[in-house]
């Protein structure tokens, strides 16, 4: 049998659900009957704000007022249409897409602060007062009787229902494409921490604000696709109760995935429907949609994220490749200082973490950060990267002054860090949080030398899938690979074996010289320090007690008294 391309495989998988879901349009374009025909629409209809519900869902944040942007298209449409402009329902529908955006970044702006219930509370109160002004004032051309004209092509219901088909399947192609782009992954990675984005020179903002503005652009397309549906909107296809249903059927279904979307609007439609023909309140198909949430909210998971996990499970895993000690001696200590800390210092209320210290790591080197727990090491990796500004004292990279730049501009600086738990998104493949890591473009070539490097799992496997020791692995070449100046890592081998934190140790020593960046090591494996570090600086209480070689520091008696807490024996 010829053997297919697995690169091939790779490019065309975005391609996968919509063209499914194409397929689903063409055979129900020819086989509903026209009687369902009007239903099938709405579906869509839905499906495409479902789409967009998905979008801010990938970002890991909750909207309650899809319907309010789509009420924006659909309030533009018809505006377009009762002035009569150029470019038909089709190019109207863009436009009432392009309008809804500036409302998305507005409900977006208190996604900067706020999350979870909070979120979505300011979000359900602007659904709410939507609702209110909709209600109030007429959609424009309904005072005079003037429907949405559609044009020739698609004036008939099944036409229609094509057309609506063919913007579902588009707008699906561009999600899946941007959800590979960076701004896609940095949806991802800001579900999954805020701090990791930012500290892989990623705007959180950023990432926030695209997502609810591409999401209530497709509302907005959705409001004008219904527009053009019905020929002529009123207050009540916008709903609150609508929106909420909306959001409801999205955390059941899976709004991320293109066939959670469109499972979601034939519920959305279907469902009542069938109760109504029951003889049952279409009310009751909100209960069945909210028991159904539950059910998903409990387990974790959509029902698509269940099914895309259980095809996930039928590959086979993937197994790193083995990560032997490969020897060499530590790096040589430079002599021109990259990192300048003075004076640095923090307090937690009552509690100093950090008493005026003073760190220089010098270019070409791995330096150890060491101490007993609570010494306020990572505070200091902290008050470095940018994230407490409450912070005193000074930091300078490479002669440039960093004080009071955001994470992500210091990151952009050339100051990349990892953290204590690991924080790579568990939504993406190893090379698109890479990739979306490295904040740069990298090659093909790149991905696989780091990775084997490194001795990283495969680039096509799942973050969800791995083990803790590779996905701590992930973040250090993450880290290299944005070809930072200094990288800070913070306990970089919790969760290895001891082995292979050895033989981290190994490939940190070459860091320096194969990318270029000095590498600042927080570690308590004090073996791994002795192996990779060039110097050592000890930190007790929120002070430097000691620095120098590591067999001279750890051989003092104050850093054994520290670490051992009143014995004056040697760390051997
Ligand atoms: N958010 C916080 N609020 C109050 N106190 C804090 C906070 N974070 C840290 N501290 C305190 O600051 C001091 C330094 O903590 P830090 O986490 O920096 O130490 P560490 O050397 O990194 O410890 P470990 O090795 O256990 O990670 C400790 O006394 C800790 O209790």
């Amino acid at each position: 049998m010829p053997r297919v391309d697995p690169n091939l495989v790779k490019r065309t998988a975005m391609f996968r659900q919509p063209l499914a879901a194409l397929l689903v349009v063409v055979v129900a374009a020819v086989a509903v009957p026209q009687y369902w025909l009007f239903l099938a629409t709405s579906a869509l209809v839905s499906a495409v704000a479902l789409l967009g519900l998905g979008i801010v869902g990938r970002a890991g944040m909750n909207s309650l007022c899809q319907l309010s942007f789509a009420a924006v298209g659909a309030w533009t449409v018809a505006q377009l249409n009762v002035w009569s402009a150029p470019g038909t329902l089709i190019l109207w529908t863009v436009v009432g897409g392009v309008v809804a955006m500036p409302f998305g970044v507005l409900i977006g702006l208190p996604a900067l602060r706020l999350r979870g219930v909070h979120l979505a509370v300011v979000t359900l109160g602007f659904a709410a007062a939507a609702d209110v002004v909709v209600s109030a004032i007429n959609f424009p051309g309904v005072d005079s009787y003037q429907q949405v004209m559609r044009p020739e092509f698609i004036a008939t219901d099944r036409m229609y229902f094509v057309y609506a088909g063919l913007l579902f399947v588009v707008l699906s192609l561009a999600v899946e494409w941007v959800g590979r782009t960076r701004i896609g992954a940095s949806w991802r990675a800001v579900r999954f921490s805020e701090r990791a984005t930012a500290a892989a020179g990623t705007s959180v903002a950023g990432a926030k604000l695209s997502a609810f503005a591409l999401s209530a652009f497709a509302a907005g397309l959705a409001g004008g696709l219904l527009a053009g549906q019905v020929g002529m909107i009123t207050a009540q296809n916008f709903g609150t109760i609508g929106s909420l249903a909306l959001f409801v059927v999205a955390v059941m279904a899976g709004g991320e995935f293109v066939f959670g979307a469109l499972f979601g609007g034939f519920l959305i439609m279907f469902i009542p429907e069938f109760f109504r023909r029951a003889g049952i309140s279409q009310d009751w198909a909100n209960v069945l949609f909210g028991v159904g949430a539950v059910q998903a909210l409990s387990q974790g998971t959509s029902i698509s994220e269940g099914f895309a996990k259980r095809l996930r499970a039928r590959r086979p895993a993937a197994v790193p490749p083995a990560r032997e000690p490969i020897g060499g001696g530590r790096p040589p200590l430079g002599a021109k200082p990259l990192l300048e800390a003075k004076g640095v210092g923090v307090r937690y209320g009552q509690v100093t973490a950090l008493q005026e210290v003073d760190l220089v790591v010098p270019e070409g080197t791995v330096m150890g950060l060491i101490g007993p727990n609570g010494a306020g090491k990572s505070t200091l990796v902290d008050a470095l990267s940018g994230f407490l500004p409450s912070a005193v004292g000074s930091v300078t990279l490479d002669g440039r002054r960093l004080d009071g730049l955001p994470v992500h501009r210091r990151a952009g600086a050339g100051l990349r860090r990892t953290f204590q738990q690991d924080r790579v998104p568990t939504g993406l493949a190893v090379d698109a949080y890479l990739r979306f890591a490295a904040h740069r473009l990298v090659t093909r070539d790149e991905l696989e030398e780091i990775r084997g490097f490194l001795g990283c799992p495969p680039g096509d496997a799942h973050v969800a899938d791995l083990d803790v020791g590779s996905r701590r692995l992930l973040e250090v070449a993450a880290a290299i690979l944005a070809k930072p100046k200094l990288i800070i890592l913070d306990e970089p081998a919790a969760g290895l074996a001891h082995a292979e934190s050895l033989a981290l140790a190994d490939r940190l020593v070459e860091v320096p010289a194969r990318y270029g960046a000095s590498v600042l090591l927080i570690e308590h494996d004090l073996d791994m320090v002795r192996h990779a570090c060039a110097r050592i600086v000890v930190l007790d209480f929120g002070a430097v007690i000691a620095a120098g070689p590591p067999a001279e520091v750890l051989a003092r008696p104050e850093v054994a008294r520290a670490y051992l807490g009143g014995e004056e024996a040697a760390l051997t």
